[in-house]
C-alpha cells in the first residue's frame, strides 16, 4: 500500500516529471528506468547502472567496455585541485571536502556549454573517489597517492586508494551493490536541490555542489554515519534493545529508520542487509550484526518503523574497514549519477523552479526613524 502523503515539506506534491525512477509505487518498490533495483543489484556492475541512468540504456558488452575505459581515463586529478585538497585540514568534514573538490573542479574545467553535460557528468563521476581518497590519505597518512589506478570498477578504485592494495572479490562486489542501491531516488532532497539549481540554467558543478550540501545532513545521506555512531556503542543485542527503548521513550530520532515515501519497507534494505550478514560471517563478527538486527526488530515492534537504505550500510561498510566518516562520501560517488541525470532531464524541459510561500509575517507598517526604534 502506498503511503498517504500530505503536510509540510512539500510531501505528496508533484513538483515535476521524471523518467528516471519510481519510488514506493506499490509501498516499497524502486525502479531505475523501468528495471527493479533488486534485479540490477543482482545482475549488474555499478558502471552498467551508471550508463543506464546517465545515457538511457543498459550497455551491451562493447558499450560497457568503452564506458569503463573512458571512466578509467578520467580518474586523474589536476594539480591545482590536489593542492586545494592538500590544504584542507584532517579534521574537516569529508562531505565538505567533496563539496570543495567539485567546486574547485568547476573552476578548472568549467562547463562552457550544455553540449558538454554528458562528459562533465562522467568526469565528476570518475574523480569523486579520487578526490576523497587523495585528501583522506594525504591528511591522515601524509602520502600523496596515485589516483590513476587500473582497477576495473569505481568500487575497487575507491577501496584500492583507501587501503593501498586491491580489494578482494567479496569487497568489490559489495561496493558494486552498494553503489547501485544508492544511485538514484527520484525527487529526494539532494536531487531536488540539483534540479532547482539546474532550473536557473546554472552549470553542472554548481548543481552537484549544492546537492552534496543537501546530502550531508543526518536526515538524508548523513544517516549512515549517524547510525554507525549509535550502534558501535552497544556491546550486545540486549544492550541495544534497552538503549533503543530509552531513546524511543525520550522521543529521540533514531537514524537509519523511517522514510518520507516508503510505507512498508525500503527495498534497498533487504539487499544490503544480506551482504552485511555475509561480511559479518567473513570477519567473524558476533556483535555488530546481531545488534543491528535487534535494532530492526525493536523499531518494527514498537513503532512500525523499518530500516531505510542507510541502516545496514553502516555495518556493511564497517566490516570492510571503511572509516565511518567516509560513509556519506561513498553515497556521493554513487548518487552523482542520479543528480547529473536529473540535471540533464531538467534542462531538456525547463522552467525555472520558483514556488510560492504562504506569508505569516507582519502586516504592512511604516519604517520608524532610527531614534524611534
Ligand atoms: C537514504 C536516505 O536519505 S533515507 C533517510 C535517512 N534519514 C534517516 O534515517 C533519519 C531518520 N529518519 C527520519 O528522520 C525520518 O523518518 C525521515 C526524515 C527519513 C522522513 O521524515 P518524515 O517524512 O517526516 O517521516 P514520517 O512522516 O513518516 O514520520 C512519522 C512519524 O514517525 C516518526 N519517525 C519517523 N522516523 C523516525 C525515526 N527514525 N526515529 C523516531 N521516530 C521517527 C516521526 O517523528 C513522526 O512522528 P510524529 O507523527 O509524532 O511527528
Ligand atoms: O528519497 C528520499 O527521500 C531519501 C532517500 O531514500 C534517498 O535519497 O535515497
Amino acid at each position: 500500500m502506498a503511503k498517504v502523503l500530505s503536510g509540510a515539506g512539500l510531501r505528496g506534491q508533484v513538483a515535476g516529471k521524471t523518467a528516471l525512477s519510481t519510488v514506493g509505487k506499490s509501498g516499497s518498490g524502486l525502479t531505475y528506468r523501468g528495471y527493479d533495483v533488486k534485479d540490477l543489484a543482482e545482475k549488474c556492475e555499478f558502471e552498467e547502472v551508471a550508463h543506464l541512468i546517465l545515457k538511457g540504456n543498459l550497455p551491451n558488452q562493447a558499450e560497457l567496455d568503452a564506458y569503463k575505459t573512458k571512466l578509467k581515463g578520467l580518474r586523474g586529478l589536476p594539480a591545482p585541485l590536489k593542492t586545494v585538497l592538500e590544504n584542507i585540514p584532517k579534521d574537516a568534514h569529508p562531505m565538505d571536502v567533496m563539496r570543495t573538490g567539485v567546486s574547485m573542479l568547476g573552476n578548472l574545467e568549467t562547463e562552457m556549454s550544455f553540449d558538454e553535460q554528458g562528459d562533465q557528468a562522467d568526469r565528476i563521476l570518475a574523480t569523486l573517489s579520487s578526490m576523497i581518497c587523495y585528501w583522506y590519505r594525504f591528511s591522515h597518512d601524509g602520502v600523496k597517492i596515485e589516483t590513476e589506478t587500473d582497477d576495473d570498477t569505481i568500487g575497487a578504485h575507491f577501496l584500492h586508494m583507501l587501503r593501498g592494495e586491491k580489494p578482494n572479490e567479496l569487497h568489490e562486489r559489495v561496493m558494486n551493490v552498494s553503489l547501485i542501491l544508492y544511485a538514484e531516488h527520484e525527487f529526494n532532497a539532494s536531487t531536488f536541490t540539483a534540479r532547482v539549481c539546474a532550473s536557473t540554467l546554472s552549470d553542472m558543478h554548481s548543481c552537484v555542489t549544492g546537492a552534496i550540501g543537501s546530502l550531508r545532513g543526518p536526515l538524508h545521506g548523513g544517516a549512515n554515519e549517524a547510525a554507525m555512531e549509535m550502534i558501535e556503542n552497544w556491546k550486545s543485542a540486549d544492550e541495544a534493545e534497552r538503549e533503543m527503548m530509552g531513546m524511543l521513550e525520550r522521543k529521540e530520532k533514531i537514524m537509519g529508520f523511517g522514510h518520507a515515501i516508503y510505507s512498508e519497507s525500503d527495498p534497498r534494505n533487504a539487499i544490503i542487509k544480506e551482504w552485511s550478514e555475509k561480511l559479518a560471517s567473513d570477519v567473524g563478527d558476533t556483535v555488530l550484526y546481531p545488534v543491528s538486527v535487534r535494532c530492526e526488530e525493536v523499531m518494527w515492534r514498537e513503532k512500525k518503523l523499518f530500516c531505510n537504505a542507510d541502516f545496514f550500510h553502516a555495518s556493511a561498510y564497517h566490516f570492510m574497514d571503511i572509516p565511518t566518516k567516509l560513509f556519506t562520501p561513498i553515497f556521493v560517488v554513487s548518487r552523482v549519477t542520479g543528480w547529473a541525470a536529473h540535471v540533464m532531464e531538467q534542462r531538456a524541459d525547463n522552467r525555472i523552479i520558483r514556488p510560492s510561500a504562504e506569508y505569516t509575517g507582519e502586516e504592512l507598517r511604516p519604517v520608524p526613524s532610527i531614534a524611534e526604534r
